[in-house]
């Protein structure tokens, strides 16, 4: 029998969090609802890339714990752990092969480009995965409410030079 509901995301729905990879690589989500999020990547294999309304599984682990796993039209697979009560973020990316061989084709906002990503998936090659597992720091976090698509409305390169301290 758990000491916490593992059924209430209310904890975590409405954040928006920006965190930094310990490879250096900078990115931020949105937990849009209990089964969405969008997300922009600031820097790193594909920075400037943006994605609204990914369909995703979002479950709770612990107290302050969550986790967030899915499948991307790219073929790219991500399962994310989000410890809100220690600031600790970790990422478990598994790029196709073409996405290591031509990450500048993913780099768009996605939802232009659906039919797209899914031929390149598609035409491979998928094989060797490239498995990116790092930990991260999360640098910033607020809350936004759910369904709310002012949090991520653009590229990270049209952002203020300033951001996220412009949100705090
Ligand atoms: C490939 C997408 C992706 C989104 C967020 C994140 O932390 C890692 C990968």
């Amino acid at each position: 029998m758990s000491t916490f509901d593992k059924h209430d995301l209310s904890g975590f729905v409405g954040k928006h969090v920006v965190y930094t990879y310990d490879n250096g690589w900078n990115y931020e989500i949105y937990v849009k609802n209990a089964h969405t999020l969008d997300y922009r990547i600031h820097s790193g294999l594909v920075g400037n890339r943006w994605v609204k309304d990914q369909k995703a599984y979002i479950v709770r682990v612990a107290s302050d714990v969550y986790k967030i796993s899915w499948t991307e039209p790219t073929g790219t697979d991500v399962s994310l752990i989000v410890n809100l009560g220690d600031n600790v973020f970790h990422g478990t990316i598994f790029f196709p092969r073409w996405v290591m061989n031509n990450p500048e084709k993913t780099v768009c906002f996605q939802n232009d480009h659906i039919p797209l990503m899914n031929s390149y998936r598609d035409a491979g090659p998928a094989y060797p995965t490239e498995v990116i597992d790092e930990f991260a720091t999360i640098t910033f976090v607020r809350d936004c409410g759910a369904d709310n698509d002012t949090v991520i409305d653009c590229a990270a390169s049209e952002l203020p030079a300033n951001f996220p301290d412009n949100l705090r």
